[in-house]
């Protein structure tokens, strides 16, 4: 899916009036039922349940005014406040005009804060996409009185005060909403761990924007669902041997961090890489034959760590980090690789990024379409400079994937691919249950084994590898419970969940 800034947003929708030759509120209206079938089905709410709706001037007010109809002719009766303006959008004030008489609506004052019971149901239809600067006065007034109240706040389209895709001034006052019920597409702010608070479970509800038109709308930003990806990974041919899907090297581990190259071998193993060579220091050639016996084992001449780069003519692709340790020796053969990788895509991660952070004049090396996955403190050693926000953090992955000519895997709820060209994509799956040690180690596996497939371009083995390691995630935890779920369990996982997106 696109994400669309409120500026195209906006455009959008005057496409969708003239594409379809509908009217402005015949839109709303679609909105409107969006929302309001939402509500019914999702809360089940009992005809006693005390709905209040807030409108704003606009057409997010509009979209209020309009639900509140809708209730009211499903058999409930909800209450209208209306944030006092100066001037209204038209669809709004038809809206006020269509509100049958039996609705309350009161215009809001200071002295008229509405009480509001904490089995209330309040909507915030105040301001959408339309905000242009941050609320003040009796707008911030009305945010922070829902906010203390209790109710189950639910925000049509964007809580109020969010900006939808730019960064507002901190502690300017926004809306915590319980739930987000936005249109066709995501707004960036929702995929940003700064909003989390403010945004809650968000849903996007389809009303039928013209598609011509999302189509051919350039973009920076994506998110990817699993209608994105889906058949996006080629079945294996019948008569496919080991050597088409690549052989791999993996560099990882160190004296008492054997266990993320085992991790990472794991996972290579089963995501479908042909063959597996793992370089490991000398200490660790036991354990990996016995916890990986699919995969060869090259050690290192070295007792604690990796010191050589092995011969790479037989592979088809690189990863290192794991576990590595940041021995001088081992920066040294990363030098080595970066200097001889030929076009083998290379994956490098954890103590790899350590060491391109602490050896800068490494990263000058670094081969075009490298694939780096940081989560987000290694990536600020990587830029050097810590950001101050989530935006300044995406421009800093954007610019330094432009920089350098890189993927980058920028680690967190809503991980974040950051590519050549500029465009960042989102991902949508996994869980929390994944924010511990070894997730990350699962992942360089299943990158590499990816990374390896010749059919694959650089970015859709990005794609799907992030989505199918959130997806395992997911499908592990509703076995394990979040808490539960381990690195291991990943690695279950993941066969289901790129099975899941094989096609073709
Ligand atoms: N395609 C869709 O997704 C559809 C969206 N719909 C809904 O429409 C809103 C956007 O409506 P819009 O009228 O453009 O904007 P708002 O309702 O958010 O608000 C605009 C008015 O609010 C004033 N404003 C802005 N910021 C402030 C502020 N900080 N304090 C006070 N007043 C503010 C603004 O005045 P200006 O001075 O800035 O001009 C406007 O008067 C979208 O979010 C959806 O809910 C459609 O219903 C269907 C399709
Ligand atoms: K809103």
């Amino acid at each position: 899916m696109k994400i669309l800034t409120a500026h195209q947003t906006h455009a959008l929708d005057q496409a969708t009036l003239q594409a379809q030759g509908i009217s402005s509120d015949a839109l709303m209206e679609r909105a409107a039922t969006a929302c309001t079938t939402w509500l019914l089905d999702q809360l089940q709410p009992a005809f006693t349940t005390p709905f209040h709706i807030f409108c704003g001037p606009g057409n997010n007010g509009g979209d209020g005014l309009a639900i509140a109809r809708q209730l009211h002719a499903a058999g409930y009766t909800p209450q209208v406040w209306l944030l006092p303006a100066t001037k209204h959008s038209p669809d709004f004030l038809l809206n006020r005009q269509r509100l049958p008489p039996q609705i309350s609506c009161t215009e809001l004052s200071a002295r008229t804060m509405p009480a509001l019971p904490p089995e209330a149901v309040a909507l915030d239809a105040l301001f959408g996409t339309g905000l242009s600067r941050p609320l003040v006065g009796l707008a911030a007034d009305i945010v922070a009185h829902l906010n203390q109240s209790g109710a189950t706040l639910l925000a049509v389209d964007v809580p109020s005060g969010l900006f939808a895709d730019s960064s507002q001034p901190a502690g300017s006052p926004v809306v915590q909403a319980r739930y987000t019920l936005s249109f066709e597409l995501p707004k960036l702010a929702f995929l940003l761990p700064q909003n989390a608070g403010f945004v809650g479970d968000w849903t996007v509800l389809p009303i039928g924007l013209d598609a011509d038109f999302i189509h051919k709308e350039a973009v920076d930003n994506h998110f990817v669902d699993a209608g994105f990806l889906r058949g996006r990974l080629p079945q294996r041919g019948k008569f496919s041997h080991k050597g088409t899907f690549g052989h791999a090297l993996l560099l990882a581990g160190s004296y008492g961090k054997m266990g993320a190259a085992v991790l990472a071998a794991r996972a290579c193993l089963h995501s479908g890489i042909g063959l597996l060579t793992v370089r490991v220091p000398a200490v660790g050639y036991d354990i990996l034959q016995i916890s990986a016996p699919e995969a060869m084992v090259l050690p290192d001449p070295a007792r604690e760590f990796v010191t050589e780069l092995p011969e790479l003519k037989p592979y088809a692709a690189v990863g290192m980090g794991p576990g590595l340790g940041q021995e001088a020796s081992t920066a040294e053969v990363l030098r080595q690789l970066l200097q001889n990788a030929s076009g083998r895509p290379l994956v490098l991660d954890a103590d790899a990024l350590n060491l391109l952070a602490t050896h800068r004049e490494l990263l000058e090396l670094l081969p075009p379409n490298s694939l780096l996955t940081p989560h987000p403190k290694e990536f600020e050693r990587l830029t050097g400079e810590p950001a101050p926000g989530d935006y300044h953090r995406l421009e800093q992955l954007r610019n330094f994937c432009t920089q350098y000519r890189c993927y980058c895997v920028l680690k967190g709820a809503y991980t974040a691919l950051g590519t050549p060209d500029g465009p960042v994509y989102f991902n949508s799956t996994g869980n929390p249950g994944m924010a511990s040690g070894g997730s990350g180690d699962v992942l360089t596996g299943v990158l590499l084994a990816l990374r390896a497939d010749k059919r694959l371009s650089p970015l859709d083995a990005a794609l799907l590898g992030i989505f199918a390691h959130g997806r395992a995630g997911d499908l592990a935890a509703a076995e394990t419970g979040q808490a539960g779920l381990t690195a291991s369990d990943l690695i279950r996982y993941i066969g289901p969940a790129l099975q899941e997106l094989t096609g073709g």
